[in-house]
């Protein structure tokens, strides 16, 4: 640009010669305008200017909630303990950050044994002469895999047979009463008495209250997905057992299966290679935690042929029969797999990981970035609940900014009661939890799925001959197959959300499902995915 001429002069001499816009020229007002041509122009155009920033306000609104619509959807896993809400939230999890997920699983190892210790210390709890007397004892319903006999007789009261074998077993399988205690000690923070869920938290003692009551949710997809297996081998979670601990507690037995902070378990189960280096030839360090001399698993594998010859004496089986013991119903079943589990260098599988059981305590929140067909890609917000009665407390905060609910209705548990009270029946649980679901206000928009799970051990109960009638006298005599007892529960249920709900207009969506299933659970999740991204447009009136 010349010096001494401004900018505008320039720009001005420039457009007169170069830029000239017919357009422009032919927009301009007459010279010979009149004043009052010129005031009745200037009325119009300010309308005309007041309609077109209506317009851009309009699209200025669609734009944000478009853009909010993509940006974020809030889905609450909702449903009792035990219904599976952790297990379908690892489905997610597997469906969208299968890295991830895959760079966790050795940090399931301890949550596995533990499930596997406890299910041996069951077994020698039953079979035990002072158990006869002791039946009504509350240990005996820690899990819901107990089935309490519809006639109300404590199950001891059948005499039993006897197990010649138990006292060999009891001394054999005794280094596994203090290998469950250090796990569950791993396990738990010192804050608590029982391990719960395995998610990450920033609070200690499980709800650290932000300003919207809600506890502070933290992300627990790991960041450093791209760890490989062989880049991360683990050491032995014992070496990180801390000393000060204390050793002695009379509250860790019978206690179930949780997991609490990451500053636990998900440190006491490291990675690997994070934590220590892979064993070079000189260093001495170890290479994986099988040559930890302090790992759990040489305990576990040193009792593999005693726990093996437990599971499969005929007589235990017979005892455990008459006293309506199911393991294999119940959560973190692994017994039919002893050889592989206690193997020196066992690394969980995806199914393994999906049976383990570890109670969640308050809310975790997950994040996924989830793509649908052209969708440049939503992120999805996951919480987590703990369903205990302890812990429903703690979802109402989460209900004002829901877009969706999962909920979970475990219907193989219809001869089940709960763990936290025994007098109570599970399904009449999940049924009472289900209504006050579907009628509240603060819901009425909500988009709702529902998954009558378990399906699968609904499938073994009714081929193992427990009849639904006995548990649930409203089903009268109708036929016991698998068929008609999933219908029925799909119209009670359904039914129910037709009378309570406040929005007559809601469709709601009924799955019959058994989230430990990875093929059937991911074709039900891609459904559900679509469901609530359209009812999340349908709600913000986009579509
Ligand atoms: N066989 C079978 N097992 C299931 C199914 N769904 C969940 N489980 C198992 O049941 C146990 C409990 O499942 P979770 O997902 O931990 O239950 P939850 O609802 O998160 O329970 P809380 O955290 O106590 O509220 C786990 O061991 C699961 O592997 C299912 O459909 N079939
Ligand atoms: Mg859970």
């Amino acid at each position: 640009m010349p010096m001494g001429k401004s900018r505008s002069e320039d720009l001005g001499r420039r457009r007169s010669l170069s830029d000239f816009d017919p357009l422009a020229a032919a927009l301009l007002p007459p010279s010979n305008e009149t004043t009052e041509e010129r005031e009745s122009r200037i009325k119009a155009e300010n309308e005309a200017k007041k309609i077109s920033d209506g317009i851009d306000e309009m699209l200025r609104q669609e734009r944000l909630e478009r853009k909010k619509a993509r940006a974020e959807v809030n889905v609450l896993l909702l449903g009792q303990s035990e219904s599976g809400k952790s297990t379908t939230l690892k489905q997610f999890q597997l469906l969208h950050t299968p890295s991830a997920f895959h760079a966790e699983r050795i940090a399931w190892r301890a949550v596995i044994y533990l499930n596997l210790v406890r299910s041996v210390r069951r077994i020698l709890d039953a079979l035990s002469p002072e158990a006869d007397v002791d039946d009504h004892d509350d240990e005996s319903l820690e899990t819901a895999s107990i089935i309490i006999s519809s006639n109300g007789r404590p199950p001891s009261a059948i005499s039993g047979t006897r197990v010649p074998k138990y006292n060999v077993y009891k001394q054999r399988l005794e280094p596994l009463t203090m290998l469950e205690e250090k796990l569950t000690r791993l396990l738990t923070s010192p804050e608590e008495d029982e391990p719960t869920s395995w998610q990450q938290r920033n609070d200690v003692n499980g709800f650290a209250p932000t300003s919207n009551g809600r506890p502070a949710p933290t992300i627990m997809i790991p960041q450093n997905s791209s760890l490989s297996q062989s880049q991360s081998l683990p050491v032995s979670p014992t070496s990180y057992l801390s000393p000060t601990r204390s050793s002695g507690s009379s509250t860790w037995k019978g206690k179930e299966v949780t997991v609490h902070t990451s500053t636990n378990w998900r440190k006491a189960f490291p990675l690997g290679g994070k934590s220590k280096s892979p064993k070079s030839a000189h260093s001495g360090e170890i290479e994986g935690w099988w040559e930890d001399p302090d790992d759990p698993v040489h305990i576990l594998n040193a009792c593999a042929p005693a726990i093996q010859e437990l599971w499969k004496d005929p007589n235990v089986r017979q005892r455990l029969e008459e006293k309506k013991i199911r393991l294999e119903e119940s959560a973190g079943f692994y017994l039919n797999e002893i050889p592989r589990i206690t193997a020196k260098k066992y690394i969980p599988t995806n199914d393994d990981v999906l049976k383990a059981r570890l109670k969640t305590l308050g809310v975790v929140e997950h994040s996924f970035l989830i793509r649908s067909g052209a969708n440049r890609g939503v992120q999805w917000k996951i919480y987590d609940v703990g369903g205990a009665r302890n812990q429903r407390h703690a979802w109402a905060p989460y209900f004002s900014d829901v877009n969706a609910i999962i909920f979970l209705a475990p219907i193989s548990a219809f001869d089940q009661m709960l763990t936290e009270d025994p007098r109570v029946n599970r399904l009449e649980d999940s049924l009472l939890l289900w209504k006050g679901v579907v009628s509240n206000k603060l819901l009425e928009k909500v988009n709702i799925v529902l998954f009558l799970n378990k399906c699968d051990l609904l499938q073994a109960k009714l081929n193992a001959g427990v009849r639904l009638n006995e548990h649930m006298v409203t089903y009268g005599d109708r036929p016991n197959d698998y068929h008609s007892i999933s219908k029925y529960f799909r119209n009670k249920f359904g039914g129910i959300h037709q009378s309570a709900t406040p929005n007559k207009e809601r469709e709601l969506y009924i799955h019959l499902t058994a989230v430990t299933d990875t093929r059937r659970t991911g074709t039900i999740i891609e459904d559900v995915r679509d469901i609530i991204i359209r009812g999340n447009l349908k709600s913000l009136k986009l579509v």
